[in-house]
């Protein structure tokens, strides 16, 4: 089993992380939250509040997890290629495997990676949406003191299955849409770069900015319920379940809804995804 793309999945995604998560704080917030009018008056209001450090909050638990989360999907992405064409990531340029293959081989990575993504991405989405100010003497203290205490008064309130809290939803957003990241990915690339040519790194840029717009488009509004049953009986109310939650968001707040975030959520998509399939090629090309 080659062992280079886990790697490179590793560290294409930990930079994309760092330069999307202030974008992500944002979506999260406002996915959970009503207090705010919209993406501007979000960033603000987290600008005086809580700094700058506002909008990196929840990143260093992801920035470990990445490791683990984004080798799985571009590791377990090539590797099913492999299996179902034959090719090695060096051989797909002159022999491209089939669009049909490259979605199952998505779906495939999409599936696994949520799985472990899950408790990473509950920790995160839990200490984003703590809007207290950091150590300002006479507020209130936060819920979590950090990404471990959050993991272990979760994990003492409500066992391991706590930890997986929206786990179903985020399956369900990421099978498919890891289906049609890639997919995209690929159909971009081969638009723009002759037949059996590498891709030039304007075209990877632009291609990995396109599937990561994409894919999220797709995902925004499985991605509102799962942070949703994330946060449930905290700051939101209790769901009874998954369709609970999606029938209540959509009665309440009518079906624009599945789409709170898409914009920011977009915007954030683009540079994060341009900067990890560049750095994931690039890293592939260098070891050969
Ligand atoms: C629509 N979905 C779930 C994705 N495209 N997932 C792939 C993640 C890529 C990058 N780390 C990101 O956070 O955008």
């Amino acid at each position: 089993m080659p062992a280079e793309e886990f790697v490179a999945g590793w560290i294409s995604g930990a930079l994309g992380l760092v330069l999307g998560h202030p974008f992500d704080t944002v979506k999260v917030r406002l996915q959970t939250q009503t207090t705010y009018r919209g993406i501007v008056d979000c960033m603000v209001k987290t600008y005086r509040h809580e700094s700058l450090l506002g909008f990196f909050k929840g990143m260093s638990f992801p920035i470990a997890s990445i490791a683990v989360v984004n080798s799985v999907l571009f590791g377990v992405y090539s590797n099913a290629l492999l299996a179902l064409t034959a090719t090695s990531h060096q051989e797909r340029r002159a022999q491209p495997p089939s669009y049909t293959h490259v979605f199952i081989a998505g779906c495939t990575g999409g599936f696994l990676q949520a799985y472990c993504l899950a408790p990473f991405d509950l920790i995160k989405v839990r200490l984003q949406n703590q809007t207290e100010p950091r150590a300002k003497p006479g507020s209130p203290p936060p819920r979590y003191r950090g990404p471990m205490h959050c993991a272990a008064s979760i994990f003492q309130a409500e066992g391991p299955r706590g930890l997986f809290r929206g786990a179903w939803a985020l399956t369900l957003r990421d099978t498919p849409t890891l289906g049609i990241y890639f997919v995209t990915y690929e159909w971009l690339c081969r638009q723009f770069t002759l037949d059996g040519q590498t891709p030039s790194s304007g075209t990877v840029l632009v291609a990995g900015g396109f599937a990561g717009i994409t894919s999220w488009v797709a995902a925004t509004p499985l991605d509102v319920i799962k942070s949703r049953m994330q946060m449930a009986g905290l700051k939101q109310r209790a769901y009874g379940g998954l369709l609970d939650c999606m029938v209540s968001s959509a009665r309440q707040e009518g079906l624009g809804v599945f789409f709170r975030g898409l914009t920011i959520n977009s915007a954030r998509a683009f540079p994060v995804n341009a900067v990890t399939f560049l750095s994931y090629e690039h890293l592939l090309l260098s070891w050969g």
